[in-house]
């Protein structure tokens, strides 16, 4: 079974490798939406993989690095895309959850799925 809880978080980026005269050269802010999923068997008797409060528990400090910042100021976020966001916040959170996927929206209608090694 897989339960996802989800975070948003404002932050500013720009994207240092796309050709001179793109629009996402020029620096400009995203309301980002992160899904953050888990797996596990359900527990017979709590009827749950696990109380969406843990996963908010350890999502939020991760949050909170990213929360109203320029993210291309944050270590590893260099290039600030979806992908390397997706894959960054993996790697945060891979050691206290049990992750089967980080969904990153940037927008309404953009965004990517990461399952990474576990
Ligand atoms: N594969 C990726 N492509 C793009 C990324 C990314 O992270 N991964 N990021 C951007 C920009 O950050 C941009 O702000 C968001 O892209 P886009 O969907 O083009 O945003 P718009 O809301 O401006 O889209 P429109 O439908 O054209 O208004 C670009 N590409
Ligand atoms: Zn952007």
């Amino acid at each position: 079974m897989e339960i996802f809880r989800e975070f948003t978080f404002e932050a500013a980026h720009r994207l240092p490798q796309v050709p001179a005269g793109h629009k996402c050269a020029r620096l400009h802010g995203h309301s980002y939406r992160i899904e953050v999923h888990v797996t596990g068997t359900v527990d017979p008797t709590m009827g749950w993989v696990m109380d969406f409060a843990d996963v908010k528990a350890a999502v939020n400090p991760v949050i909170a690095e990213l929360d109203h910042y320029y993210l291309n100021e944050v270590p590893g976020l260099e290039n600030p895309t979806s992908e390397n966001l997706a894959r960054w916040t993996w790697d945060r959170l891979a050691a206290t959850l049990p992750l089967s996927a980080i969904v990153v929206r940037e927008t309404c209608t953009s965004g990517c799925v990461y399952r990474g090694q576990r």
